[in-house]
């Protein structure tokens, strides 16, 4: 089956060394959503994928979204295209961020940041290498490849890549809904990739994420920034009654401790209980990634529930606080805490916000304090699972057969891809997400990297992908 897939796997390695320096460029336009500072870069990154995209031949067109959500600053455009327009074609949809964490050599990263560097051992260290520039380059590469092979691309494809994802993905569930009827009128189904491998050496294929309620507190008193011996002991501090909060929100085996979070999480059925045993994960593969064997339970089973099945919640950082190196003797006027909650089935946005509000205000009004205190959710995003028995997934699973040679697992995510939802429920179609990265890429961290191995071989399979799809019956 799909008997030209040979010569395209040739040309893609023929032009690995092009498809490096294509992630080199990506990788050095510093494009981070979160920092206002950053935002000229964002741009300059959509308008470089909008030309690459043209200079493949697609039809490419950057879409303004208006104002980020109660700020006066320009959101990233998105970029739409498409690449071919046959009716006796599937035409898929595909959809990527070319937005950023933030990232700075100080952190602690071995290489600057955005410099793509090539390691012998095949590790490309750089910033979105994995998340997810390389696997967005991997749709243009795959469309190149068969140019350059002269094999007829299987599918028209219909891309959607966006410059927010990292920081909620605001505006673009709007596009969505709007375009689902037009743009994307016809899709026959989705395919994300944007998520990683659970190890090193098993592919998997993914229907599941957790969705993500993020938080902030806000805590203020004096009218600045004092010194800590003038005003120590005689002012009451907003950074004393913040990490109160904080401290009480969770606890240090990450039991949630706010009443009616664990309350509205799905019970866990005797066919989801026999689903993880198969799974090919190993408590030192995940101490690996970790980098630490610091892990809450010893065994699989718990640990995978506890990343697909179960909310978590991860206290992020203080915004206002004092957090350089030496000793600042300050009292900071006003500080912010950043916490998020990772929610699942069945957990509702509404009713998790309301929850936290009220512990929060309950466990500063026990503090007696002076202070003020604000709490609010800076952006919320739904949980998603679908059902993996579908065309889609059968398409991938085959072409992870051919370009691996093993049958991959079939896994739940722990992040979040906030439009994944709303993609599914705008179109009604089948959503597969299908990585590239693999468990080590350390996504979101220093020395983040992308193996040269799981990037050329991701290119193959988002290519066989479409070949299958062009060739799987109707469900
Ligand atoms: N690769 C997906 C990813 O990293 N998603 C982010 C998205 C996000 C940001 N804020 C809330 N969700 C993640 O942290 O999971
Ligand atoms: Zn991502
Ligand atoms: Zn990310």
């Amino acid at each position: 089956m799909a008997p030209q897939l040979d010569g395209y796997f040739a040309q893609v390695d023929a032009l690995s060394d092009s498809f490096i320096q294509r992630l080199r460029e990506a990788v050095a336009i510093p494009s981070i959503s979160a920092d206002a500072t950053r935002r000229p870069d964002v741009v300059r990154m959509g308008h470089w994928l909008a030309d690459e995209l043209k200079k493949l031949g697609a039809s490419a067109e950057l879409r303004e979204l208006g104002k980020q959500h109660g700020t006066d600053l320009d959101l990233p455009p998105v970029v739409l295209a498409r690449y071919g327009n046959d009716k006796n074609k599937r035409t898929i949809l595909v959809y990527g961020h070319y937005d950023v964490q933030p990232a700075e050599k100080e952190d602690g990263w071995e290489t600057e940041p955005f410099e793509l560097t090539v390691k012998e051992d095949g590790r490309m260290l750089g910033r979105g290498s994995t998340d997810d520039k390389g696997p967005v380059l991997g749709w243009l590469n795959a469309i190149e490849a068969h140019q350059k092979a002269g094999i007829e691309f299987p599918v028209n494809l219909l891309m959607c890549f966006e410059g927010m994802e990292e920081y909620g993905s605001d505006g673009l569930d709007d596009l969505i809904n709007a375009e689902a009827k037009k743009y994307f009128a016809d899709t026959d189904a989705v395919c994300i990739s944007d998520n990683y491998w659970l190890g090193t050496e098993r592919p998997c294929l993914t229907y599941g994420l957790r969705g993500c309620n993020y938080y902030n507190i806000e805590i203020s008193g004096p009218g600045a920034d004092l010194h800590s011996g003038v005003f120590g002991g005689t002012a009451q501090e907003p950074m004393t009654d913040l990490v109160r909060i904080l401290g009480s929100l969770v606890d240090t085996d990450g039991k949630i401790q706010i009443p009616g979070i664990v309350e509205q999480v799905a019970p866990v059925t005797e066919e989801e209980s026999g689903l993880y045993e198969n799974i090919s994960f190993t408590m030192e593969t995940l101490h690996e990634s970790l980098g630490s064997k610091t892990t809450i339970f010893e065994d699989k089973k718990n640990t995978l529930m506890a990343r697909w099945r179960m909310p978590s919640l991860s206290v992020h950082g203080i915004e206002g606080a004092f957090s350089g190196a030496g000793a600042k003797t300050v009292i900071p006027a006003k500080v912010i805490g950043k916490f998020s909650i990772r929610t699942v089935p069945n957990m509702e946005i509404d009713k998790t916000n309301e929850c936290v509000y009220k512990y929060v205000e309950d466990v500063f009004k026990k503090l007696k304090s002076k202070n003020t205190m604000k709490v609010y959710a800076q952006h919320c995003g739904k949980w998603w699972v679908a059902s993996p028995k579908h065309w889609n997934f059968a398409a991938a699973a085959k072409a992870t057969e051919r370009v691996w040679g093993m049958q991959p697992d079939f896994t739940r995510e722990g992040g979040s891809i906030p439009v994944t939802l709303t993609f599914e429920q705008a179109t009604g179609k089948n959503v597969l997400l299908l990585p590239m990265g693999s468990s080590t890429d350390g996504a979101h961290s220093i020395n983040e990297k992308l193996d040269k191995r799981n990037y050329i071989e991701g290119i193959k399979l988002l290519g066989a992908y479409l070949h299958y799809v062009a060739e799987e019956p109707q469900n």
